[in-house]
């Protein structure tokens, strides 16, 4: 399938027209809330999301939760000077890659370049509706998580599938998805450069020593245990960063931001304070670099900027540095169009992968399809990418039901459990009043 060749038809007046396809690119993220009363909503979007989290009676559990956490998501905002971070980012990344994007691969050309936000705006559905506007024929999903999850980069598709239904049933739109990029090595190389520069603001002869610590968010165990590819991603990004640096320093991989008891560990927060203790107060050096995020929001300005550097602090490191956050840096623009470009190539057949390490570079990031429900059931394997990038045919079988299969047997052993005890209380109820009366 070259979807960019140009078809060229005859118009009722005799005129050769040429006709190609009206690109879209659409990045999907998190989104943050708006303004403090926002607060509340955002929050209960996300706990009551059963991709982000599973909670029994997630509604009514979620809402309670999200109420506890409201106070201290607006301290945390008001500190960090202000709210929709993410929202503001994004929007920003959208304008710039469209700009690139016109400019570099005309042939794929003019681009509506849009974003569309998993817990705030805009939705799914205004960009479904933008995009019907702007008349795109053909849409490339890409999902500004570097590494996959079922909590973030599915949850994203699975709320743009409902969209999807909801408002272009008649299938206008073509969908092609990146799953994730990690892997592709202009990213590797960006990440690379950030912490080489960085590092470069330290005294040249304390740069070897520098800890260089790779923060992670962190998910519950729970999701890894039912198969989500997340922390496995993030291990195999920070194993081809740590290559291409080749640095003698002392590397350590921690994990943010943990909302409950089981999820990855080591914290971040404990990490630092090891090293504090294996060098002693007032001489370790600090790097930080944030692994899951491309830009800043509250995990970059408050999480790490607040309270892992106060807490450095606190534990008698000597500097503690942040790589900045990518934001509106041109490099990173490059970097997804650099990605999209080969997404394009990919799916026009322009590369040829032929054995598993080539597939390395484009895996998770070009796989050739047309429809967004293949992916709603999870990451597609890659040994599966494999023959489909040689084959025309698209018959998926999907890596991760078994994550729904689990989840549906927690809710049936909640519901028995819950039916027990109505049938214990209701003969109950039976034996006394026959008793009374
Ligand atoms: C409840 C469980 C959560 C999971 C699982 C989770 C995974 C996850 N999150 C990100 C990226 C971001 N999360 C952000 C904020 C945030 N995350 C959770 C919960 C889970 N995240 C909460 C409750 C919050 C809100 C924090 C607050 O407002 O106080 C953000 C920042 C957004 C912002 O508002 O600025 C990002 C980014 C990833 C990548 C991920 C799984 C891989
Ligand atoms: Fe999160």
């Amino acid at each position: 399938m070259s979807i960019y060749k140009n078809i060229k038809y005859i118009n009722e007046e005799g005129k050769l027209h040429r006709w190609k396809p009206k690109t879209g690119v659409l990045l999907l993220n998190i989104g943050s809330s708006k303004s403090e009363k926002d607060c509340l909503r955002h929050l209960t979007c996300m706990f009551t999301d059963r991709d982000l989290i599973q909670l029994p009676c997630q509604s009514i559990l979620g809402r309670i939760i999200a109420l506890a956490a409201r106070k201290n998501s607006i301290r945390k905002h008001k500190l960090v000077g202000g709210f929709s971070f993410v929202n503001y980012w994004t929007g920003v990344q959208a304008e710039m890659l469209r700009q690139y994007l016109d400019y570099h691969s005309p042939e794929t050309g003019p681009h509506a370049v849009l974003h569309c936000q998993r817990y705030s705006e805009p939705t799914a559905e205004d960009v479904i509706q933008e995009l019907l506007k702007l008349d795109v024929d053909f849409c490339v999903v890409f999902p500004l998580y570097p590494q996959y999850s079922v909590s973030s980069t599915l949850s994203n598709l699975r709320n743009l599938d409902r969209a999807i239904d909801a408002y272009d049933s008649n299938g206008k739109i073509k969908w092609s998805v990146i799953q994730s990029f990690n892997s592709h090595p202009s990213f590797l190389k960006l990440i690379a450069d950030s912490i080489l520069n960085t590092l470069n603001e330290f005294p040249e002869d304390e740069r070897n020593t520098v800890n260089i610590i790779f923060t992670a968010h962190s998910l519950p165990l729970s999701l890894i245990e039912q198969g989500d590819i997340y922390k496995s991603e993030i291990e195999k990004n920070l194993k081809k960063v740590k290559s291409i640096l080749g640095l003698p320093n002392n590397i350590y991989l921690s994990w943010q931001s943990q909302e409950g008891k089981k999820w990855i560990e080591p914290k971040t927060l404990d990490v630092i304070k090891s090293i504090t203790l294996m060098e002693g107060y007032g001489n370790a050096n600090i790097l930080v670099f944030p692994l899951s995020f491309v830009s800043d929001h509250v995990e970059t300005l408050y999480d790490i900027d607040v309270l892992q550097n106060n807490y450095a602090k606190e534990c008698g490191v000597k500097c503690f540095k942040r790589c900045e956050s990518f934001n509106d840096d041109p490099r990173f623009i490059e970097v997804l169009g650099d990605i999209f470009m080969d997404h394009i190539k990919i799916l026009n057949h322009d590369i040829k992968v032929t054995n598993e390490d080539e597939l390395d570079h484009f895996l998770n990031f070009a796989l050739v399809d047309n429809n967004i429900k293949k992916y709603i059931d999870g990451p597609i394997d890659s040994k599966k990418k494999l023959n489909q990038l040689h084959s025309n045919h698209s018959n998926h079988v999907f890596y991760n039901k078994s994550i729904e299969r689990v989840q549906w047997n927690k809710r049936y052993k909640l519901m028995l459990i819950m039916l027990f005890l109505f049938i214990t209380f209701s003969l109950f109820l039976i034996n006394y009043f026959s008793v009374l009366y």
